[in-house]
């Protein structure tokens, strides 16, 4: 079986912890993720123990968001690592993402456009007004515009952004919960099936496969609701 376009966010305290979550998922995912938990507990060894015998591909999720010198610098700090893709903030400016993309030639840059834990409220009052999917959309024109292959959105937002870019930007959309799941300090949520009918290419999951009794069974079980819409909609990944 294909493994799905799911990327496992192994948000776990220790490396013993994410290195077993990483091993049940691989099978069933072609991705995991590594976050500020582990890296900056860890730092750059993590990559290698996440990564282990099977190859999986691993998105390096660090959110860089500074002046486009001090990125640079940090994305040459890591472009060792060979990050199948590493996070910066849209928000950082059009010469910030573009340090990032010409600081890593073997990653692909994701730029983050608003973050899925951010209500409408909460824009409203950091004064991004108006529907989320506007100021999403504008950010993805000037990350895109920038040199950013990858953007990171919510799957609310992941049609809008589709149509902005067109189908050759890969769209990676956290803020994804099964149906009845708890959408947790996430805001702007879908299933999985939508986020994947409306377009995502990568869909990343955490604590809803993470903090299940049998991540490798909850895993697998994503992965085959995905193959049924799959078959449905006749979108392939
Ligand atoms: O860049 C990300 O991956 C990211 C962007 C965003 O807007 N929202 C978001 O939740 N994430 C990450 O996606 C993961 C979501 O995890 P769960 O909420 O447990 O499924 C976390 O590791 C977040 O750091």
């Amino acid at each position: 079986m294909t493994p799905a376009p799911i990327a496992v966010a192994l948000d776990a305290p220790d490396l013993e912890t994410a290195a077993r979550w990483a091993s049940l998922v691989t099978p069933h995912v072609t991705t995991v993720k590594v976050g500020l938990e582990l890296y900056l507990r860890y730092g750059p060894d993590v990559i290698a123990s996440v990564r282990g015998a099977s190859g999986v591909r691993v998105f390096l999720d660090l959110k860089l968001h500074d002046i486009p010198n001090t990125v640079a610098g940090a994305a040459r700090a890591v472009a060792r690592l060979k990050p199948a893709i590493l996070t910066v903030h849209a928000g950082g400016g059009p010469a910030m993402i573009r340090a990032a993309v010409e600081a890593m030639p073997h990653t692909q840059i994701a730029a983050v456009t608003l973050l899925t834990s951010l209500s409408e409220a909460d824009l409203d009052q950091m004064g991004v007004n108006g529907p989320p999917e506007d100021a999403v959309r504008r950010l993805s024109a000037l990350a895109v515009g920038a040199g950013a292959q990858a953007l990171v959105c919510s799957p609310r937002e992941v049609a809008a952004v589709r149509s902005e870019v067109g189908p050759d930007i890969t769209l990676i959309t956290p803020g994804v919960r099964p149906a009845g799941a708890a959408s947790q300090d996430q805001a702007r949520v879908a299933t999985p099936e939508q986020a994947f009918a409306d377009g995502a290419d990568l869909l990343v999951i955490g604590r809803p496969i993470t903090g299940s009794a049998d991540p490798g069974a909850t895993a697998a079980g994503i992965a085959a609701a995905l193959r049924r819409t799959s078959a449905a909609t006749g979108r392939h990944h």
